[in-house]
Parts: C-alpha cells; structure tokens; sequence
C-alpha cells in the first residue's frame, strides 16, 4: 500500500488547576490500545497517532517526530506544524521556551529536534551541513520575524524565489 506522506497526531491535555475548580469536564477519550478517540459518549475518531493526557513530551518527540528529524540528515523534507484552537496545548508540545527555563522533561519539540539535528551533524563528520533558521509567527494574515526585532513590524510576505525556493521576504 501506498505511504501517506502526512501524518496526523492528537494529544489530549489534562485539564488545568483552573477547569478542576470551576469542576469542567473531560468530553474526549481514548480508545485503549487503538489509535483513536471518543468525544462525548459515541462519536469516534481516528487518528495516525493519539496521546492521551498523561503522555509525556518524550513520548510525543520519539514517536512522530525523531523519525523525521533522522531524515533529515538523509536528505529528505520534514514539516511538523501544531493546529488547535486557544490553550489546546500547541506551545507546550512544540515547546519554544527558552532552553535554559524549560525543565528537561518538559523540553518540547523544537529544543529536542535542535539537539538532535547537531548531534546528528556532529555524528557525521564527513559530510558539509548548512544550517539555517528561521521563526515566523503567523498570526490571521500577518507575518512577524521572531528573530528580528527590527523588522518585526514591518510588512513580510511569503512568495517563491527564482528558483521556486519557497522564501518569506520583507518589503
Ligand atoms: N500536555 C500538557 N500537559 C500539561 N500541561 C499542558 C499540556 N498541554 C498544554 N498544557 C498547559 O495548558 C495551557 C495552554 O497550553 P498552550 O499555551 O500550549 O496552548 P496553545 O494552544 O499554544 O494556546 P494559544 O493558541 O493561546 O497560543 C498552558 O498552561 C500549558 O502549560
């Protein structure tokens, strides 16, 4: 059979101090040992991977993403992006916090594929890699480059470079 070549995770969060006091309720479920989920009492869902509330950021990153980030190394094309409404839980599994302020077990995504990447690289001391980086927030229809304050307001687009490079550019 043919491989797909996107894949869908879905974690479930625990509910914070704040849903306990004001005694919400949990509405989605796993199915044990399957790969699918129950919101409310019968509407079922399937998914490639599903986390429940006690998976760990360890869990998440060795199952769907490390794969991805091995790949790399070999030459292939990874995208890993986070979709959810508000306070789903997208920041604390893709994990942009500060390296130094993250507890080592909360690292998320990003910190752990960083790590990796390098120490892929290192691994491979033949081999000539080029890194490079970049941190876009998309927000509506707007752009903002994280990692340049000065142009942070100004006015980025995505579009196509000449040779079909896919490039986010200041105007
Ligand atoms: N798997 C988890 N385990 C424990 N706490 C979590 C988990 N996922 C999210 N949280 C907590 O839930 C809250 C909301 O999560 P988070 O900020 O990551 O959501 P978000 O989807 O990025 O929200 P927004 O769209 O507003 O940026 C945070 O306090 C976060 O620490």
């Amino acid at each position: 059979m043919e491989e797909i070549p996107v894949k869908v995770a879905v974690r479930i969060r625990p509910l914070l101090c704040k849903e306990v006091l004001h005694n919400h309720q949990v509405c989605v479920r796993v199915i044990p040992n399957s790969q699918q989920v129950i919101i409310g009492r019968d509407r079922v869902f399937t998914f490639d991977f599903v986390f429940g509330k006690n998976s760990t950021q360890d869990e998440v990153y060795n199952t769907c993403i490390k794969p991805l980030v091995l790949s790399l190394i070999e030459g292939y094309n990874a995208t890993v992006f986070a979709y959810g409404q508000i306070g789903s839980g997208k920041t604390y599994t893709i994990g942009g916090g500060h390296i130094a302020s993250v507890v080592a077990g909360q690292k998320g995504i990003i910190l752990r594929a960083i790590q990796e990447i390098f120490q892929s690289i290192s691994e491979h001391p033949n081999i000539d890699f080029n890194v490079k980086v970049s941190y876009i927030e998309v927000y509506k229809e707007d752009l903002r480059d994280l990692l340049e304050l000065e142009t942070s307001m100004k006015d980025l687009h995505i579009r196509k470079d000449e040779k079909g490079n896919t490039v986010c550019a200041c105007c």
